[in-house]
C-alpha cells in the first residue's frame, strides 16, 4: 500500500503543531520520522491511524482518501503500535495478540487453525510465545511492547504506522524487531528516536522540527553534522557504517568547539 501525506496539517485551540506535511511512503518502502520532543511525529502518525482528523490536507492510501474508507476496512489495512495502546485489559499475552486478527473476523466468528497459526507465528517471532499463557498486566515494559508489536503483525496490515517501537525494548530485541520489519515487506511508517537505528532500517528519513519538514531523503543524505547541530542542537560525528555503509552518529558528552 502507497501512503501519501498531502500538505497535512493539524492545529489545536489556535496553535498550529503540524504545517503543510507532505511526505510519501511507497509500497513496500519503509520511511522515518525523527525530530526533537514535540517537533510533531506523533501528530502526524495520530492522523494516519485516525485517532486524530487533520485541519487540513490529507491521508491517501493508494491514492484514496483515509477518511472516505469505511471504518474496518481502514482496521484491515492498518495496524499500528502507539504510545497509547499501553493495555489496561487483564487479558493473556495469546488473548491481546488474536485481538488483532479482530477485524478479519465477522462478529464472534472463533480463530480458525490459520488465524491460530498467524497468531503462534507472531509470537514466536517477538519472542513471547513462551508468554502465551501469562496475564498482560504481570509483564515488563519490553515484554509488553513486544507482545503489542504481534498484535500489529498478525493483522497483516497493508500499512504499519509504529511510534516508537524500540522503547522498553533491549538491544537484541530492537533489532530482531527491525529486521523483522524489513522480512515483512509491508509498507511501514515509524517514529524513532534513535537515529542510528532509523539510519539502519529506513528506506528514506523525514526530519520533523516545530511541526514543519526540515528535509526528507536517504539517511546518507538527510544524517548530516549540519541537520543534526541545526535541528536537535547537538554536535555529532557522522561515520559510515563499515558493514552496510549506513551513516552513525557518534556523540562526545565532551563540550567540543562551537557546541552552546
Ligand atoms: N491536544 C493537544 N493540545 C495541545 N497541544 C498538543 C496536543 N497534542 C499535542 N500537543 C503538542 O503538540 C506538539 C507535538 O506533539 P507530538 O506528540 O506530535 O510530538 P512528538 O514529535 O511526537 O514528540 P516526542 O518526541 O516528545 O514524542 C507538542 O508540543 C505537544 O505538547
Amino acid at each position: 500500500m502507497r501512503l501519501r501525506l498531502d500538505a497535512l496539517g493539524v492545529e489545536v485551540g489556535g496553535t498550529a503543531l503540524l504545517r503543510a506535511l507532505s511526505l510519501t511512503v511507497g509500497v513496500g518502502e519503509i520511511v522515518g520520522l525523527v525530530g526533537p520532543n514535540g517537533s510533531g511525529k506523533s501528530t502526524a502518525l495520530r492522523c494516519v491511524y485516525r485517532a486524530l482528523a487533520p485541519t487540513s490536507g490529507a491521508v491517501l492510501l493508494d491514492g484514496r482518501a483515509l477518511d472516505s474508507l469505511p471504518r474496518r476496512e481502514g482496521a484491515r489495512r492498518v495496524a499500528a503500535l502507539t504510545q497509547e495502546n499501553g493495555s489496561e485489559l487483564d487479558f493473556t499475552v495469546e488473548e491481546i495478540v488474536a485481538l488483532g486478527r479482530a477485524p478479519h473476523l465477522r462478529g464472534n466468528q472463533a480463530l480458525g487453525e490459520r488465524e491460530r497459526e498467524l497468531c503462534r507465528r507472531a509470537m514466536a517471532d517477538l519472542d513471547v510465545l513462551h508468554l502465551a499463557g501469562r496475564g498482560v498486566l504481570t509483564l515488563s515494559g519490553g515484554e509488553r511492547q513486544r507482545v503489542l508489536a504481534a498484535r500489529a503483525l498478525v493483522q497483516e496490515p497493508d500499512l504499519l504506522v509504529l511510534d516508537e517501537p524500540t522503547n522498553h525494548l533491549d538491544i537484541r530485541h530492537q533489532i530482531d524487531l527491525l529486521r523483522l520489519l524489513r522480512r515483512t515487506g509491508t509498507t511501514v511508517l515509524i517514529v524513532l528516536h534513535d537515529l542510528n537505528l532509523a539510519a539502519a532500517v529506513c528506506d528514506r528519513i523525514g526530519v520533523l522540527a516545530a511541526g514543519e519538514l526540515v528535509t526528507a531523503g536517504a539517511p546518507r543524505e538527510v544524517l548530516t553534522p549540519e541537520l543534526v547541530r541545526s535541528v536537535f542542537g547537538v554536535t555529532a560525528t557522522v561515520v559510515p557504517h563499515p558493514m552496510t555503509g549506513a551513516p552513525q552518529l557518534l556523540y562526545a558528552l565532551e563540550p567540543s568547539e562551537g557546541t552552546p
